[in-house]
């Protein structure tokens, strides 16, 4: 069992643990329980102030170390992450409430970042260009865009965070990293790791605290030339209006609203079991998540039913329970935005076929009972709101043309999943479906060594890959006059 002391000092400036210049500090609570586990350091725009400039200083020295240096420290880190992997796994879960089993899945993926990335700083190549004119050499490098604002969410609290710092660092970044509010210490883990792992100071800095005084801050400092955001497209959409004024690079990851179309010829076993580990996995609080479920209507009444008798097995607790399917979701709030969705849905004339309220097995924490609902219309919220709850809407088609149609009815475009059999068929649906990540007869895209990202309001840019790295870099071109 993991404790905490009552008060832990979360900013990390210039390779120094502080406290907010403020003196303020801020409650971290368990979502399972609404217990307190600590206090943190509630910083604000001084703090990041302080934390951008020795980012600044930092920067050169970091840049001129050879690639091999930085990839080492990485590798470092990767290590230190997968050998630290339970304890942090632990600390997830009791701040952000996914199952043990979960978190302990999102610690290796945010570890496969750390080493991903660690050979990809070796592999940051430039370019040769053959010239038209015989006196001239033309080249392209590669050059860090020097400090970099990341500001991750709460539902991935360590994913997030290596999915920007390790392309960052290896591409010879300096970093300002403000995590989310409610996840500040899975963020002091990672941020103790890469200390450890060799990280010089000042190369990467830490500030919890006031999101809009911390963003104001990184928004309007000239040295910050980059931000990366993930979160919600709100926030993105307001990053995106003020960093305008000082043309910052942007890189962000957005909300979501996916699809998942079920074909007849599909797998149904299959395609039902994806789709609840789709929907319901961290609570239905993930990005990628399906979002609302398209049912050929010869396998409607079949597939529902299996869905159903699935979903009513599914067991709630506290994430460090044994045998826990769905741990809380992340506030009250978040439970509130569920049931209003599934409120107006069932006005508007949708079935509950199973859950449809708040979980009553417990006075604490914030639970909602996985819900299925089914006869759902285009005019319903669920239908057009990111949910980011355990609701999953279903709705039947007749015809891929029908299903195409309808999934690409949304303003966001991040991840679209089909399940299917029919080869043909995946190659023009794939094609035809308007998003920057489709799962075929797969609803776990996200890989280190893959782009993840979206289009329309899902996003602008890509993390993951060899194309993650190259949002933190800016292609200088080299024209050389010389004499033959
Ligand atoms: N596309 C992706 O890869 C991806 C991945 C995970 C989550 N998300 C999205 O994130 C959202 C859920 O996360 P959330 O609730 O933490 O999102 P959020 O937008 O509320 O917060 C994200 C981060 O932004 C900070 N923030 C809030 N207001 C700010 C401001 N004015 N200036 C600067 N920073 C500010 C928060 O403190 C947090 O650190 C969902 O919409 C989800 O789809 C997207
Ligand atoms: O980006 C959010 C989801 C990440 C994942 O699926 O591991």
């Amino acid at each position: 069992m993991i404790t905490f002391d009552n008060y832990v000092p979360s900013i990390y400036i210039n390779g120094r643990w502080k406290s907010a210049s403020s003196r303020k500090k801020t409650p971290v609570r368990n979502p399972a329980t609404w217990d307190i586990l600590t206090h943190v350091s509630y910083g604000d725009e001084v703090d990041t102030k302080n934390a951008i400039e020795a980012a600044g200083e930092a920067k050169e020295g970091w840049a001129s170390l050879s690639p091999r240096k930085r990839s080492n420290i990485l590798y470092r880190a990767y290590q230190l992450m997968e050998e630290n992997a339970e304890r942090i796994a632990a600390v997830l879960t009791m701040e952000q409430g996914k199952p043990l089993r979960e978190a302990k899945g999102e610690i290796k993926s945010a570890a496969s970042f750390l080493l991903w990335y660690a050979e990809e700083a070796n592999r940051l190549y430039g370019e040769w260009i053959p010239s038209s004119i015989e006196s001239k050499r033309l080249s392209v490098i590669p050059q860090p865009v020097g400090v970099v604002g990341a500001i991750t969410p709460w539902n991935f609290p360590a994913s997030m965070i290596t999915r920007k710092v390790a392309p960052a660092l290896a591409a010879g970044c300096t970093v300002v990293l403000k995590p989310a509010s409610e996840t500040p210490l899975t963020a002091i883990e990672i941020v103790k790791i890469l200390e450890k792992a060799g990280v010089p100071d000042g190369v990467v800095n830490l500030v919890t605290g006031n999101s809009a005084k911390i963003g104001d801050a990184l928004l309007h400092h000239e040295a910050v030339r980059l931000i990366t955001f993930t979160g919600s497209t709100e926030v993105g959409k307001h990053l995106m209006r003020e960093s305008a004024d000082q043309v910052k690079k942007l890189s962000l990851e957005l909300g979501g609203h996916a699809p998942i179309i079920i074909f007849a010829d599909a797998d149904l076993e299959k395609a039902a079991e994806m789709t609840l580990a789709s929907k319901f996995r961290n609570s239905g609080q993930t990005c990628i998540c399906a979002n609302r479920v398209y049912v050929e209507d010869k396998i409607w009444d079949n597939f529902k039913k299996v869905l159903v008798e699935k979903v009513e097995a599914m067991r709630l607790g506290d994430g460090l329970g044994d045998d826990v399917d769905m741990g809380p979701l992340i506030n009250e709030g978040a439970t509130e935005k569920v049931h209003e969705q599934v409120k107006d849905a069932v006005a508007k004339g949708a079935e509950v076929a199973c859950g449809g309220n708040i979980w009553e097995g417990t006075d604490k924490g914030h639970y909602y009972l996985p819900t299925v609902l089914s006869d759902v219309r285009n005019d319903m919220l669920v239908m057009k709101e990111e949910t980011f709850g355990p609701i999953l809407p279903l709705q039947s088609f007749t015809s891929e043309e029908e299903a195409i149609r309808a999934a690409n009815d949304s303003e966001y475009g991040l991840a679209a999943y089909f399940f299917t059999k029919n080869l043909d068929r995946s190659v023009r649906v794939a094609e035809k479906l308007d998003y920057g990540i489709i799962g075929i007869n797969d609803v776990f895209p996200a890989v280190a060594e893959a782009p993840f990202g979206g289009i329309k309001q899902s996003g602008i840019g890509k993390e993951g890959g060899h194309h993650g790295i190259h949002e933190y870099v800016e292609l200088k071109y080299i024209s050389m006059g010389i004499e033959n």
